[in-house]
């Protein structure tokens, strides 16, 4: 649904962009993650026309962005909803004034306008607040508003760029089941980016990684899950600096769709006679799906070969992070 391929943008000697090939699947939410200056910000922008890339092509719903100027860009547009931190409502409408505008744009008569800001506000949750203004509302209904006012014109991506970002935990749990909702009952395929791991834990599917104008790591969150040395995965279960303890082996194993952490150590024990200590553990749902990560320690009197080779024969996956 959404592909760029090698785009490059820089600014003034700053690459922004640096050969950023993506491609987001239909009916996927996808995490940009990344820190400030990253070229996170610019990378959205390009997926609906607002920043040109100096070179590269970028493809959204079968259209090829890159490649349309003018009127044709602005009906590519229809199908590319986007949100904002701010929210950027016009103060001097009220919500169904600021949902109606791109239908207004779109030359669509009153009655049909009148129609579907009723229908889409009834979606959000807001089918009550159509006559209030932005000052009268709370952060999450704004954001409500924001949302519906990107589906008027039943786009079928969704572009949030740190949509959560200046909302309390709360808030921003509802705007996320919202999100969910709309990407499952309308098909909507959503591209976010966020400084938040729990906002990608809570919706996305599949992330990427940007550092410096690159894409370093991307893929299902579970596949990262699986993948030793994925930083998004020592993101998404921060289980802190390595203590500096013991003469032992300390590896990192992730659980998926399990919860106890305890029968593998007590197996270890068992079968290896290894005292294993536990450094740290984190659960997490990650996409509806339990999973686990724990640190252990190895002592050097035990066979850390063995012991490895045990916990990957059942299936675990085994990251080392340092050794005797
Ligand atoms: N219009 C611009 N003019 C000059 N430099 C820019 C412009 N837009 C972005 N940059 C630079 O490009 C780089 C990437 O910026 P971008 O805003 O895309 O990063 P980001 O990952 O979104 O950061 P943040 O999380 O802080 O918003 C930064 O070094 C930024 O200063």
């Amino acid at each position: 649904m959404i592909t760029t391929t090698h785009l490059y943008k820089t600014f003034s000697g700053v690459r922004a962009l640096d050969d950023v090939s993506l491609s987001v699947p239909e009916g996927e939410i996808f995490g940009v993650v990344g820190t400030s200056g990253a070229g996170k910000s610019t990378l959205i922008r390009t997926l609906n026309g607002l920043e040109k890339p100096d070179s590269g092509t970028v493809e959204v719903a079968g259209r090829t962005i890159t490649a349309l100027t003018g009127e044709a860009l602005r009906d590519a547009r229809h199908d590319i909803g986007m949100i904002f931190q701010h929210f950027n409502l016009l103060s001097r409408r009220t919500a169904a004034g600021n949902v109606s505008l791109a239908l207004e744009a779109q030359g669509v008569s009153r009655r049909e306008r009148t129609a579907r800001v009723g229908e889409i506000l009834d979606l959000v949750g807001l089918g009550d607040k159509a006559h209030a203004y932005p000052s009268e509302l709370s952060g999450g209904q704004k954001q409500r508003v924001g949302i519906a006012r990107a589906l008027a014109t039943s786009p079928r991506v969704l572009l949030s760029d740190e949509a959560t970002s200046a909302l309390d935990p709360e808030t921003t749990l509802s705007i996320l089941d919202l999100l969910r909702t709309l990407n499952r009952e309308l098909g909507l395929t959503v591209l976010l980016i966020t400084h938040e791991m729990d906002v990608v834990k809570g919706v996305c599917s599949s992330a990427a990684l940007m550092e410096h104008g690159r894409v370093v790591e991307t893929g299902r969150l579970h596949d990262l899950l699986r993948t030793p040395g994925s930083v998004i995965a020592r993101q998404l279960f921060p289980l802190g600096d390595v203590p500096a303890v013991g003469s032992g082996t300390v590896v990192d194993v992730t659980f998926t769709g399990l919860s106890a952490t305890e029968p593998v150590i007590t197996r270890l024990a068992r079968h290896h006679t290894a005292d294993v200590g536990l450094l740290g553990a984190a659960i997490e749902t990650i996409n509806g799906v339990q999973t686990g990560r724990t640190r252990l320690e190895i002592p050097a009197a035990a066979d850390t070969a063995a012991v490895l080779a045990d916990l990957r024969s059942q299936g675990l996956v085994v990251e080392e992070v340092s050794r005797a």
